[in-house]
């Protein structure tokens, strides 16, 4: 297990993610589709950190080894910043991206404020010592159609100004310089060697 790191996460688009960012810096990247006997981790907390925290510390228990958990979000401006926590399963349980996009365009119909940002909390859990906790966020505006079929969740209506483009017109590896992911990723490195996990 030397050298690897297991993200506690069933979704497919987040373990790209980290593999694309986390191959370079000389780690192999597991996750939950490794271990399809380990269930989802209940969600229970009312913040990204309490969930991130749960999601990494449940599964380092399991499975006793380093593992990181991402618990990450969009938080909408005028909407009060939802569906923030609750994102994955904002149109229904089946967690269903397509029907999540589909509400957030519904209720910010004739909204003129689009502003909103991604939000990561990034967790970290090694074998009988205390876990962190890091925050990454990424600056954009709801856009009012899908351009794009990079990525994934609501990357499709996700705009960046700046860049003239949406979170799914990035190629993988402009998002992953410039995403919530990649922020928390990089404030973990600030404070911890990747080394140590
Ligand atoms: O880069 C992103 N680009 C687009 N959408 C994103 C991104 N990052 C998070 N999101 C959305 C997807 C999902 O609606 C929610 C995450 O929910 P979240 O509970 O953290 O993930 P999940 O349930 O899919 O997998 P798991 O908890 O097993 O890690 O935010
Ligand atoms: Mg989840």
């Amino acid at each position: 297990m030397e050298n690897t790191i297991v993200v506690a996460t069933k979704n497919a688009g987040k373990v790209k993610e980290f593999q694309n960012m986390l191959h370079p810096k000389g780690f192999s990247v597991l996750s939950l589709l490794d271990y399809e006997e380990i269930e989802d981790v209940e969600e229970t907390g009312t913040t990204f950190e309490e969930n991130a925290k749960l999601k990494a510390e449940t599964i380092c228990e399991v499975l006793q080894t380093p593992v990181i958990a991402d618990d990450s979000g969009l938080e909408v401006d005028a909407l009060g910043g939802e569906p923030g926590v609750y994102s994955a399963r904002y149109a229904g349980e089946e967690k269903d991206d397509n029907k999540n996009i589909d509400k957030l365009l519904q209720e910010l119909e004739g909204v003129g404020n689009r502003e909103a940002r991604f939000v990561c909390a990034l967790a970290v859990a090694i074998p009988d010592k205390p876990s962190a906790v890091f925050r990454g966020t990424c600056e954009g505006e709801i856009a009012h159609e899908r351009r794009g079929t990079n990525g994934f969740g609501y990357d499709p209506v996700f705009y960046l100004p700046e860049k003239k483009k949406t979170m799914a017109e990035l190629e993988k590896e402009e998002k992953n310089l410039i995403s919530h992911r990649a922020a928390a990723l990089r404030h973990l490195q600030e404070t911890l060697s990747l080394r140590d996990l």
